[in-house]
């Protein structure tokens, strides 16, 4: 019988990788960088997907629109889309070297005061403030937990969201109904089967989905999750 994909995950063989990586758009998004259409297609997607949403995810009780970025890399997402709908954002990145020009990149956005925590680890191994966020943006990272591990995460990430807070999981699919690993960086490939069935397990409802539209048709297909917690 075949081992899951996701027994074959080792992350300190992703930290190497990650760490030997250029710290730079190109570098993060795999060779699809600023020369390709890829970084402006994926940001055109998150601001729509964000906007249709924004009449479900009002903040509550005079809670301020803080979010995380997951596995943020150089602070890609944070500087190109996620400061226009957050007034506050905490970055979780385990990589050196990214988190050096993280500080670079972020430059603009910390003078405006818009740049919170800026937290050093894994997320198998970061824990959010109870209550803290309005939306928790996992993006092009959660490959890199296996299945069980992405489940707790997921649980954490609930305690940690506000009344009504959201959480987004934007992230490659298999076409098929398999998962796959990739050696290169130690990480698998999800089935839109999968996430569903694990963000069940992790107690959370999917209120929106979209496929990310205009890539490039070598890549995988990319889907946008909207989670919410489920109702006790
Ligand atoms: C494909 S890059 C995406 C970066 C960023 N989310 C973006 O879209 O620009 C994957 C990122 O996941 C990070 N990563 C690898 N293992 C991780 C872990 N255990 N916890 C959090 N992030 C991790 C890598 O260092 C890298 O920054």
């Amino acid at each position: 019988m075949d081992v899951p994909a996701d027994s074959h995950i080792k992350y300190e063989d992703a930290i190497d990788y990650w760490t030997d990586v250029d710290a730079t758009v190109d570098g993060v998004l795999g060779g699809y960088g600023e020369g390709t259409v890829v970084p402006t297609m994926d940001v055109l997607g998150s601001n729509n997907f964000l906007r249709k949403l924004k009449s479900r995810m009002l903040p509550q009780e005079n809670n301020v629109k803080y979010a995380v970025d997951i596995g943020a890399g150089i602070g890609r997402v944070s500087k190109t889309m996620l400061h226009k709908h957050a007034a506050k954002i905490d970055l979780v990145e385990p990589v050196k070297p990214f988190i050096e020009q993280m500080h670079v990149e972020l430059a603009e956005l910390k003078d405006k005061g818009q740049i919170g925590q800026i937290y050093e680890v894994g997320m198998q191994d970061w824990t959010p403030d109870a209550g803290k966020y309005w939306l928790i943006w996992c993006q092009w990272c959660v490959g890199h937990l296996p299945d069980a591990e992405l489940v707790a995460f997921l649980k954490r990430c609930i305690v940690g969201l506000q009344p009504n807070g959201t959480i987004v999981v934007k992230e490659n699919n298999t076409p098929t109904d398999t998962d796959d690993f990739d050696e290169t960086d130690s990480s698998v490939t999800r089935s839109d089967a999968k996430f569903r069935q694990i963000f069940e397990e992790a107690g959370l409802k999917l209120i929106a989905s979209e496929r990310q539209r205009g890539l490039p048709r070598e890549l995988y297909p990319v889907r946008m999750y909207a989670l919410k917690p489920m109702p006790n």
